[in-house]
């Protein structure tokens, strides 16, 4: 595996075409190792990027704490059969005097992520934006874990004319329901064991779908099920369109349970397609 820190050298290592690519902000875990599995599948040369982007985190969050391991990715993306590793500095990525952002505007990124983490999705964008344009990949591979900045980066690379296709991959699970995130990292041991409780939320509001109730009963299931613990602070769960994101009063094929809140330590998200 080729490992490359600068913009120069990214171009001089990259093949004419055929590149599948997979982003990431690093401390990889199976989840991401799930995403680099289906690129090299589909494509003959596979890139991965880490980089902690400073523009998507706000001013209160963990940017500068979140977790950072560059020897062990190295060794899990070679291990994982990745041609080319791009691992630039943020002085590579935003020179100085930086100033573009690139912004999705409407529902999709003012509601739930948008709304908790202003100008997260605008950073989010910007950088997928620039590295879209060095790596100039055929695919790109999310996870919908991330299920809203899934659909941010769909409508981005439409309404921009990307000329590539971007592929959503299932969330990796731990063996009780909690969904793979770097972050997991920051659990303590007590908190880890309530931790699965979003998953178990959306579990509750599929049951009930599947059994022929409402919007209005899932929904109260999924919130007897956050009630059980209670220093979890919820920031919204709620059923959604699945392409839209806007609230369902009435089931749609597809329909979405999103949720997200904060234990002390730390902020967990989760999704799951709750109505075929
Ligand atoms: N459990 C998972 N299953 C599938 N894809 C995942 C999972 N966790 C993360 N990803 C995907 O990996 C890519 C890189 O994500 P990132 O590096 O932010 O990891 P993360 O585990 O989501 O970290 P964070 O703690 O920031 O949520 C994103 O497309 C993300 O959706
Ligand atoms: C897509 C991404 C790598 C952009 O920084 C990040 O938001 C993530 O890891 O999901
Ligand atoms: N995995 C999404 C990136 C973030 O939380 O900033």
């Amino acid at each position: 595996m080729n490992v490359v820190g600068t913009v120069a050298e990214l171009r001089a290592a990259l093949p004419r075409e055929g590149v599948g690519f997979v982003p990431t902000m690093g401390y990889l875990h199976r989840g991401h190792l799930a995403l680099v599995e289906r690129a090299r599948k589909e494509n003959p040369f596979v890139v991965v990027s880490i980089f902690v982007n400073p523009l998507q985190f706000g001013p209160g969050e963990d940017y500068h704490r979140y977790p950072r391991d560059l020897e062990r990715d190295q060794a899990l993306l070679e291990e994982a059969g990745v041609d080319l590793l791009f691992a630039p500095s943020v002085e590579e990525m935003y020179p100085a005097g930086f100033a573009t952002r690139v912004s999705v505007e409407g529902p999709l990124t003012a509601l739930w992520e948008g709304e908790v983490r202003p100008g997260h999705f605008q950073g989010v964008a910007t950088v997928v934006a620039r590295l879209f344009l060095l790596v100039r990949p055929e695919r790109a591979y999310f996870g919908e874990k991330d299920y809203q900045q899934l659909l941010v980066i769909r409508k981005m690379v439409r309404d921009m004319g990307f000329p590539l296709e971007v592929v959503g991959v299932p969330t990796v699970r731990e063996e009780d329901g909690l969904a793979l995130s770097s972050r997991n990292v920051y659990l303590s041991p007590e908190t880890r064991g309530k931790a699965n409780l979003l998953y178990r939320a959306l579990s509750a509001m599929r049951e009930v779908a599947q059994a022929g109730g409402s919007v209005a009963e899932a929904l109260r299931a999924g919130e007897g099920v956050l009630a059980e613990v209670p220093e979890f602070r919820k920031d919204y769960l709620a059923l959604v369109h699945p392409e839209t994101l806007l609230p369902l009063s009435d089931w749609v094929p597809g329909a979405r349970g999103i949720a997200a809140g904060r234990f002390p330590e730390v902020r967990l998200i989760d999704n799951l397609e709750v109505y075929p």
